[in-house]
């Protein structure tokens, strides 16, 4: 036999109501009758605390009266069968005619005891469970309606009554004996103390009634029927990404009920534990999921860690001073002292210096608590034993919980990683020697980021989400924006990434969604944002959505973003850049980047500032790492460039093929700046840092392919004329090449420390004569690549190419 319990929303409206019935349909359909528990109509218990409130304050209460007496009216006239309800009715009314005479008098008094308000709070459960139990009779046949007051005997603490066990359990024994075999339904949440006056259970009472006669009864089950899918892996109101658990232990349970949203009261499942009856979380909404199991075994060993849990305000108080190292008792009179005035401590830390003792309260008892510590250690204050506790404020609590975390290595490491490498600032840390729960303490406003970045980081079907603000929605924007599109649904089956552009902006307007903005209609929703763009407001804003693994992405040529990454890295967020200006302005800066993400622990990825998608500055990097030393690098880097020389054949005019290039996306928005070797020239200085070297780009010399005039256009339009009149110059430079059986090569050298920048004519032997398209070729010759260089050729520039390299960066974020 089981026991169902079903809460507010189950009986909360004549929807949820059919459903049930269905439900119970579908019980009866197994052979056995189980016993159902309903809490009060959704709501109900509040008004009902509302009403007595008001009477006690000599307020109106009659629009409340009628507005319980409508909710439950319109379910009989929806739901029972017409020659069914006047009995109900009437059973009802004279219900709440009882309750409107009680409120009378407590409006007479003008006092409320706590006696009365359980009174009061009692014709909630009290009308539903009638009711209900009316409504099932139509489908089900005869049922039985119990007040569980008649049969859970209690003391006389009013509002949070403590349950005399042996008589409870010979009564409720007793009901069952004299109605076996029908279908019985008991009111939660109610009792009755030794002269028969209403008690209530307290919070998370009608769980407890469920557990109270399950235990009693030695049920198979307890089911406990509510509108979620079951105990989750994190309070889904923060994590998007939470998914409800197949089974947990009680002990499990219990650690991971401190989430917002309560699916269960922990200490109403001690009755369950006892007997080792399982619970099970069923939806409702939907009884054909299996929700969650909780035993005396955790069976599901795919995660070691099974959820995280969070308290989402806690202040904690903070002990400090030379008196209590060595003390014995010390924390004793501490913690008596806060039992004692039921301030109840949710964690605790202490040094093993024994110098500070830090512990956790609700916020509503962190100064009452500060008081009471200094009245009780008042000598010890005087004497500066102990310096005045420190109360702080806005904080939070995340823990990971699972059993099988026990003496598995490597928990705390992952935990901690996550939220360093988010700089989330752990104030402090528990962790029982049972090992089944690890405890931070962390401020409020990185609570969840923080729970997000760990969810992320214990559940390995989504590895990882990356949450992007994207700058730029030109040429190399946009590109990436069709390929992250394109290619989701692949990285997140395939590898576990979820790549999340939450932030873009371009010149003109700037637009946000923490949800991740639609990558179909990314143009549309930017040009109908309302915010014009500003970058100083974008990386506020940035900062503030203060999400995990955030990467903010300049896809931009100018150098104003650049101004912003310090800021970026200070605030823990990775940057990719495919902007060569960052990299390639004093060396100061260059090394500035590199040296704050590393203190961050954040990612710097620019791989396409040199060669576009190719694996050249992550060529270099290994080389370097792995204690190689670059001896010469000889490249071409331009693709610009090189698509020129390639192309400059037959009768197309030097002209036309540079506008060819500009076309087909190779140049920078600003051709001059790859025509003049400014381009090629940052290439090279990257890649000589990278090396190594401690240059600035003066020290790049650069022997230019353009004559004066054309290097003195004051405008790109300018600059295309004086090609045009120049054009015999290039012809020449062309018969030249081609009457040595040579073709032109704008070549960048680096050797001993000096960077060079020429145009040379090539024969075919020369390793670089062999080119197309807009390829580049770079030459490693290095200590372990002496006798033959380490070579990497291919396209080097276009939006295809270089979105894809700024796509792997990003999916590259936090993986080393
Ligand atoms: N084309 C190629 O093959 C390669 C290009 N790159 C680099 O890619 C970058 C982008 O190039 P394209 O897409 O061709 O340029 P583009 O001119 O087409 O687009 C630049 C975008 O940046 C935006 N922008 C400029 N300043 C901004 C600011 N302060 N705030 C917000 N947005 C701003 C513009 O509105 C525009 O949407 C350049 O730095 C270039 O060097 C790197 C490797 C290869
Ligand atoms: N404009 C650049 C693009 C790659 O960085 C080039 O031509 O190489
Ligand atoms: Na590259």
């Amino acid at each position: 036999m089981k026991i169902l319990k079903f809460g507010g929303t189950s009986v909360g409206s004549v929807k949820s109501i059919s459903t049930l019935i269905e439900i119970l349909k579908h019980e009866a359909a197994s052979g056995e009758n189980p016993v159902v528990v309903l809490s009060a109509m959704g709501g109900v218990t509040n008004l009902l605390s509302t009403m007595a409130n008001k009477a006690a304050a000599g307020e109106d209460f009659s629009g409340y009266v009628s507005e319980l007496e409508n909710r439950h009216f319109d379910v009989i006239k929806a739901l029972l069968e017409v020659h069914q309800q006047n009995p109900v009715f009437t059973r009802l009314k004279i219900l709440f005619n009882e309750l409107e005479d009680i409120l009378q008098g407590i409006s007479s008094l003008r006092e409320i005891t706590a006696r009365t308000h359980d009174l009061v709070l009692s014709y909630g459960e009290r009308c539903s469970t009638f009711l209900v139990s009316k409504i099932a009779e139509q489908h089900l046949g005869p049922t039985v309606y119990g007040n569980a007051a008649d049969f859970i005997k209690t003391d006389s603490s009013f509002g949070q009554a403590k349950v005399n066990k042996e008589l409870t359990d010979l009564l409720i024994r007793e009901f069952y004996e004299q109605n076996k075999g029908k279908l019985i339904f008991v009111t939660g949440f109610i009792a009755s103390n030794d002269e028969g006056r209403i008690t209530t259970l307290g919070r998370g009472g009608s769980d407890y009634t469920a557990a109270i006669f399950g235990a009693a009864l030695d049920v198979e089950a307890i089911e406990i029927w509510t509108d979620v899918n079951g105990m989750m892996t994190a309070d889904p109101r923060m994590v998007k990404k939470a998914f409800p658990l197949k089974d947990l232990s009680y002990t499990e349970a219990m650690e991971l009920s401190y989430f917002g949203a309560k699916v269960i009261y922990p200490p109403t499942m001690i009755p369950a534990f006892m007997k080792k009856i399982p619970i099970v979380i069923r939806n409702t909404f939907e009884p054909s999921f299996p929700g969650t199991v909780i035993s005396h075994e955790s069976n599901e060993t795919e995660h070691s860690v099974k959820g995280i849990s969070s308290i989402n305000e806690i202040s904690i108080i903070d002990l400090q001073g030379s008196g209590m190292v060595g003390k014995a008792g010390f924390s004793g009179r501490l913690f008596s002292l806060l039992a004692r005035e039921q301030i109840n401590v949710i964690l605790i830390t202490q040094s093993s210096s024994e110098h500070s003792i830090t512990f956790a309260v609700n916020p509503a008892d962190a100064v009452k608590g500060k008081l009471l510590i200094e009245q009780e250690f008042e000598l010890e204050l005087e004497a500066r034993k102990i310096e005045k506790p420190e109360i702080e404020e806005g904080l939070s609590i995340l823990a990971i919980v699972g059993e099988n975390m026990r003496s598995t290595p490597g928990i705390s490491g992952t935990l901690f990683h996550a939220l360093g490498r988010n700089g989330v600032n752990v104030r402090a840390i528990a962790q029982g020697s049972s090992e089944y729960n690890i405890s931070v303490i962390i401020s409020r406003v990185d609570l969840a980021k923080a729970l997000n970045a760990v969810h992320d980081a214990f559940y390995t079907d989504l590895k990882k989400t990356l949450n992007v603000f994207c700058l730029g929605t030109g040429n190399i924007g946009k590109t990436l924006f069709k390929q992250l599109r394109d290619h989701s649904d692949f990285l997140q089956r395939q590898n576990g990434i979820l790549v999340k552009v939450v932030g873009i902006s371009n010149t003109r307007k700037m637009v946000f969604d923490t949800a991740g903005l639609p990558l179909e209609n990314w143009l549309e929703v930017l040009e109908e944002s309302t915010e014009d763009a500003d970058l100083d407001v974008f990386i506020s804003r940035m900062k503030e959505m203060n999400l995990p693994n955030a990467v903010f992405v300049d896809n931009t040529a100018s150098p104003v973003p650049v101004e912003f990454y310090s800021e970026v890295f200070r605030s823990n967020i990775s940057v990719v850049t495919c902007n060569k200006i960052g990299n390639s302005s004093s060396y100061q800066q260059y090394r500035g980047f590199k040296d704050l993400a590393r203190k961050h622990g954040v990612d710097f990825y620019y791989e396409t500032n040199v060669g576009a998608g190719l694996p050249i500055i992550r060529t270099l990097k290994d080389l370097m790492m792995s204690g190689d030393r670059v001896i010469r690098i000889e490249a071409i880097l331009s693709g610009t460039i090189s698509f020129i020389f390639n192309n400059f054949k037959g009768e197309t005019s030097f002209h036309d093929i540079v506008k060819l290039a500009q076309e087909k996306g190779y140049t920078e928005p600003d051709p001059r700046d790859d025509l003049r070797g400014t381009d090629f020239m940052r290439k090279m200085l990257i890649l000589a840092r990278d090396a190594g070297y401690t240059l600035e780009p003066e020290d790049v010399k650069i022997d230019s392919m353009l004559p004066q005039a054309c290097l003195d256009a004051d405008s790109v339009d300018e600059f295309y004329d004086e090609l045009k009149k120049n054009n015999d110059y290039f012809e020449v430079l062309k018969a030249n090449a081609a009457s040595g059986g040579k073709v032109l090569r704008y070549i960048g050298k680096l050797e001993n420390g000096d960077v060079s920048i020429a145009l040379e004519m090539v024969d075919e032997a020369h390793p670089f004569y062999m080119l197309s398209g807009s390829d580049n070729i770079i030459s490693f010759t290095t200590e372990r690549y002496k006798e033959r260089p380490l070579v990497v050729k291919g396209p080097g520039a276009g939006a295809e190419v270089t979105a894809a390299g700024v796509f792997a960066d990003i999916v590259n974020v936090g993986t080393f």
